[in-house]
């Protein structure tokens, strides 16, 4: 265990400088995060884990840039996201960071398809059939096609978010809880996929979990209470991670999430 913050090195994809995030104004004010310093190397998978209200959800929205930090930088291949103006950022986000969540948050009116291709499309790009259809078959989605999300189960939902996440290539790719609604075995699938992005694929993962076997199959895992890192594991067993949040008290406090979550 330790609480390594380092420099920048060059396979760094993307770092977090003294991150501060401050809610609200003055007596009332909450501080959610207060100084993350955190690298993150490209094809690492990084669980973020910690008791209920320790500023996992913030660190998430202010790495991904959903939100903006009160001080301090997020810095994506070296450049600092923090100064951007918000269209720039808008675009940034929609072509080279991808999101899962833990509700799917999937269009019920549009097939497999349609929900896939909807970033691009939304983006203003033509679909690329042959990379959707990869992306697809990735994803073991070929024979659900033309499938409405209220025609599949748990599983296949959160696989189709994985393929929207996916189909615009990435770098980054974002989960809040993606294993959350689902049962242990389907929690293991969507998990190989995420696992596979990051080891055959393009990307770098930051997915944030309350479950240590999640967080087993991270390259690392952080633990954050009250907002600063308490603690990292390299490649940590169940136990290791289990015994980890037991010493933060983490299960005592805990509390099911209920904040919303924003659409991309
Ligand atoms: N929009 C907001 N306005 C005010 N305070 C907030 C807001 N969002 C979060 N907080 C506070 O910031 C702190 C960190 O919250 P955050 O949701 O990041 O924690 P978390 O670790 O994700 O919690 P959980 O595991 O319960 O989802 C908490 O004290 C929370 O009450």
């Amino acid at each position: 265990m330790r609480a390594k913050q380092g420099r920048p090195t060059s396979d760094e994809l993307l770092r977090l400088q003294d991150v501060r995030k401050v809610y609200g104004r003055s007596r009332n004010s909450v501080e959610a995060l207060a100084g993350v310093t955190l690298g993150f190397r490209r094809h690492t998978f990084t669980a973020v884990m910690g008791p209920s209200g320790s500023g996992k959800s913030t660190f998430l929205h202010c790495a991904a840039l959903l939100d903006r930090p009160t001080s301090g930088s997020v810095l994506l291949e070296g450049e600092d996201l923090t100064t951007m103006k918000e269209r720039s950022l808008t675009k940034l986000r929609r072509n080279r960071i991808g999101f899962v969540f833990q509700s799917f948050n999937l269009l019920p009116a549009l097939n497999v398809v349609d929900n896939v291709t909807l970033p691009l499309r939304l983006a203003g790009k033509r679909p690329n059939r042959r990379l959707v259809d990869e992306v697809i078959e990735r994803t073991g989605l070929t024979a659900r096609r033309k499938h409405r999300p209220g025609e599949l189960s748990g599983g296949q939902q959160q696989r189709v978010a994985i393929a929207r996440a996916l189909v615009t290539q990435p770098v980054l790719l974002f989960g809040d809880e993606p294993t959350g609604a689902l049962d242990t075995e389907t929690a293991l699938e969507i998990l190989g996929l995420l696992r596979s992005a990051v080891d055959t694929g393009e990307q770098t993962a930051v997915v944030v979990t309350h479950d240590p076997v999640v967080a087993s199959h991270a390259d690392r895992v952080v633990f954050l209470v009250d907002g600063r890192v308490s603690a990292e594991l390299e490649r940590p067993t169940v136990q290791e991670v289990a015994r980890q949040m037991t010493q933060l008290g983490a299960w005592a406090r805990r509390q099911q999430p209920t904040r919303p979550e924003r659409v991309i």
